[in-house]
């Protein structure tokens, strides 16, 4: 039995959070092995300047630690669940979803003010297609800017750029401690989450049944289900963090609800459906969501979300 297990994750602020919060959990259910964290830099983290939609790549944020995991240099690697791609490298696998926190974004508004009371204009920062699209779609008045960096770097950037409010996801606000700065919980009828968003990944190798066990009391089985279901979803739709494609699995007396949604990035497009069932067709019903989200018109918006950025 290994006594000394290598956990490898990206080394922002946010990534050794959870990553600590991993290794604070193992060390407690395994007091005499000895747990040590490795920080990493991705591809994600030397591209600071060109927005994420840009770069486009699959495992931007990941593929580093995939590599190290793979050659054995690390045991375990923690991501963010929604930088992980819905296809992993063969030999990888998840070996769990840790129990997800609230998944929804927040608002972070210089005056207080909330998606409803922001004035005609109001200049939002995000770095994502995604909220892009859905909020031009509530808000199409808004001008929205990218930012991109860490969290720290653009809760910053609220300020230095003179942005009347930012979007994130709460999860990372929250782990970082910075709650007493969100303005408002964005509904998630207005805006539906990342795949995966809120959710912690423990990636492993598919033939390391010791480190399959030692994780196994960390996988949490409502998280396991609802993001298999969003990420088959997304794997339907051949989305990746380039596309606006919103997903959400939610638990609801004992069956999987999962909601998800397809917009054009000016917001005006948007396609939004649900489907229920049981949480161990999770696959399936993603699947059946995203075979509904085409027939209501998500292959057209994708497609031309696709060229519009191939053209800049
Ligand atoms: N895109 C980067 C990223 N990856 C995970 C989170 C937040 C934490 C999470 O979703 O678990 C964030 C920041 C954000 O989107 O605001």
């Amino acid at each position: 039995m290994k006594q000394e297990i290598i956990i490898g994750t990206r080394d922002s602020q946010l990534a050794m959070w959870q990553a600590r919060w991993v290794l604070e959990k193992l060390q407690k259910l395994y007091p005499r092995k000895r747990f040590f964290l490795r920080g990493m830099k991705t591809r994600g983290d030397h591209i600071l300047d060109v927005a994420l939609a840009k770069i486009g790549d699959k495992g931007l944020f990941t593929k580093e630690l995939e590599v190290a995991l793979s050659v054995g240099e690390i045991d375990l690697a923690v991501h963010s669940m929604k930088d992980l791609p819905t296809r992993l490298p063969e030999g990888l696998i998840i070996g769990a979803f840790c129990q997800r926190e609230y998944p929804g974004d927040v608002l972070i508004s210089r005056h207080g003010l909330t998606l409803e009371t922001l004035p005609p204009g109001a200049r939002i920062g995000t770095s994502s297609l995604r909220r892009t699209a859905q909020i031009l779609h509530f808000r199409p008045d808004f001008n929205v800017t990218t930012i991109r960096g860490n969290l720290t770097t653009r809760l910053r950037k609220l300020e230095e750029l003179n942005l009347d409010a930012i979007i994130l996801a709460y999860a990372g606000i929250h782990r970082l401690g910075h709650d007493a700065r969100i303005t408002q919980l964005i509904p998630l009828d207005i805006c539906l989450p990342a795949v995966g968003q809120g959710a912690i990944a423990i990636e492993i190798r598919a033939d390391d049944p010791e480190i399959q066990d030692l994780i196994r009391p960390l996988d949490d089985p409502g998280s396991r289900a609802t993001i298999t279901a969003e990420r088959a979803l997304m794997r339907k739709l051949e989305g990746g963090c380039q596309v606006p494609i919103g997903a959400l699995g939610q638990i609801q007396h004992n069956q999987l609800l999962l909601e998800g949604a397809v917009a054009s990035l000016d917001g005006r497009q948007l396609v939004r459906d649900r489907i229920s069932g049981p949480p161990n067709e999770a696959e399936q019903l993603g699947e059946e969501l995203a075979a509904r989200l085409i027939k209501l018109g998500a292959g057209g918006i994708l497609e031309k979300a696709r060229q519009e950025f191939d053209l800049e």
